[in-house]
């Protein structure tokens, strides 16, 4: 039966604030395979009481009897899935927040999860701090909310939770964004929580902002983001591509013109925000005059005596390694702190963890409805090659090769072979038995023990991934203990 465990009550703060306090109770459906992943040390370290269940029936017997604030679910226990229970739990209680355990294949049911009305999701493999993490931000989120909903405090911008299927009515609800996707950005993995925070946070200031990131991270679609959830909305968003313009065609066409009475492309963004992209490949003559701008709105010409000046928020944003640039002379340092009030860095999509696959998903459903095709996800072979890949062009790239798989193929699922060429070299398809098998035959692994090849495969994943073992767990979608486990038990040998 479900064993209980007590926190300290009342030290969240969230849950505290009368005589009637009591702890958050949190419900864990932990069958074998979770309770590693899900000790009571974290929630006690979050001053949660408690319950784990160890079945579907028991969770719903837990469920009924007592409070449950937050229920971690994992998608399937034995094979069954737990989305019947999502719904079921919702139906009863719809402040209940429910946070779901996915695995990487598992995309598909996580986004159903979500659209029924979970709060959020977490991806095995995760880390004790990870966990700790969620439960922490989503505890934040439903003790806002209900101060919210108590009057005690206004939440400015409190992020939707989507409304429950069975109170959705005409279905609604399918086609609206999950509380992860914001103006169109994926932002579900937790290296993504800074932009979150900007956006709720420092959207509506006039701060200047300086957004960093490789090319193809999305600055410019963080940017306008920034601009929608800002004060300035209903004005302009002006974008300046430096990298595209010749230094003095740039002079002049950003900032007035003392020759020909031009006010140049700042005067537009008047009353709205000026996005100036590449900023440190400007000419010093630019960077001059934008730090006058910057100083007191002038956009004058240098020198000229009538000084013009318009009300418009700066965002900035390089893919260059900026200190490289000042050091180079390329960049001045006064400009590059005074914009630097708020710096944003957008980290690779290599870096993204899940993300890749949330956006990977996200961007196959939006695509195939926009080419009338029917599919819905990734096999668990292609999905492990998308993860793997390095991603040198990032978001945009990633995108485009979903629009290229989207426009050749069709089916319900992308397989391995569907990938383009330069996401498969050197890598045996998956999805294909035969291939594999013609590719297995190659390395000389067919035929030797089970055990062999297996601490073959894991040390070759590890080696692959650059050492590291959390990126080879995710590729082999086991945990990162299990390998740690297994090396142990080999040198032991
Ligand atoms: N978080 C995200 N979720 C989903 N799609 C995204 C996300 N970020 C960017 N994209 C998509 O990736 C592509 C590139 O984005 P964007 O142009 O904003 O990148 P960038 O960093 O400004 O690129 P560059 O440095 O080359 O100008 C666009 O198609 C954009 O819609």
């Amino acid at each position: 039966m479900a064993i209980e465990e007590r926190g300290n009550p009342g030290a969240t703060g969230l849950f505290n604030t009368d005589a009637n306090a009591r702890s958050p109770v949190v419900m864990v459906l932990a069958p074998p395979a979770l309770n590693d992943l899900c000790p009571a040390t974290v929630f006690k370290s979050l001053d949660c009481e408690i319950r784990y269940a160890n079945s579907i029936a028991e969770a719903k017997i837990i469920a009924e009897d007592d409070i449950v604030d937050i229920a971690l679910l994992p998608l399937d226990v034995n094979g069954r899935s737990v989305l019947p229970l999502i719904r079921d739990l919702i139906k009863r209680n719809a402040e209940q927040a429910i946070i779901v355990v996915s695995k990487s294949n598992q995309i598909n049911d996580a986004a159903e999860a979500m659209r029924l009305g979970a709060l959020d999701c977490i991806f095995v493999p995760f880390t004790h701090n990870r966990l700790e993490k969620t439960v922490s931000q989503v505890l934040q989120k439903i003790g806002g909310i209900r101060k919210a909903q108590d009057g005690t405090i206004a939440i400015s911008k409190p992020r939707a939770r989507l409304a429950p299927a069975h109170k959705a009515g005409s279905g609604h609800a399918a086609h609206a964004d999950p509380h992860w996707i914001r103006h169109g950005m994926v932002l579900s993995d937790l290296s993504m929580n800074p932009v979150l925070h900007a956006l709720d946070t420092i959207a509506s200031s006039d701060a200047p902002i300086y957004i960093q990131g490789e090319t193809g991270t999305g600055k410019e679609l963080l940017a306008r983001a920034l601009h929608a959830e800002s004060n300035r909305s209903a004005g302009p968003f002006v974008v300046v591509d430096c990298a595209r313009l010749e230094p003095d065609t740039l002079t002049h066409q950003v900032f007035a013109d003392g020759r020909n009475g031009s006010k140049g492309t700042a005067s537009t963004a008047d009353g709205g925000t000026l996005f100036l992209d590449e900023i440190a490949r400007t000419d010093l003559r630019v960077q001059e005059q934008l730090m006058r701008f910057l100083e007191n709105g002038d956009i004058a010409p240098l020198g000229a005596l009538d000084a013009a000046k318009v009300d418009a928020r700066i965002i900035c944003a390089s893919s260059e390694d900026t200190r490289a640039e000042i050091k180079a002379g390329r960049l001045r340092e006064d400009l590059y702190y005074r914009l630097h009030v708020v710096p944003i860095t957008l980290p690779a999509l290599r870096d993204r963890g899940e993300d890749i696959l949330v956006i990977a998903n996200t961007k196959l459903v939006q695509t195939a409805r926009q080419e009338g095709r029917r599919f819905r996800g990734f096999t668990p072979g292609a999905a492990g090659i998308l993860v793997s890949h390095p991603w040198p062009g990032n978001i945009r790239q990633l995108v485009n090769v979903i629009w290229n798989i989207v426009l050749h193929h069709d089916g319900d699922l992308v397989t391995a072979d569907m990938l383009p060429v330069d996401l498969l070299a050197g890598l045996p398809d998956p999805d294909n038995s035969a291939g594999l098998q013609a590719t297995l035959a190659d390395t000389g692994l067919l035929g030797r023990p089970l055990a062999e090849i297996e601490r073959i495969v894991i040390e070759e994943t590890i080696r692959a991934q650059g050492g590291s073992i959390p990126r080879a767990a995710q590729v082999l979608d086991v945990s990162p203990s299990t390998i740690y486990r297994k090396r142990e038990h080999w040198t032991q040998k």
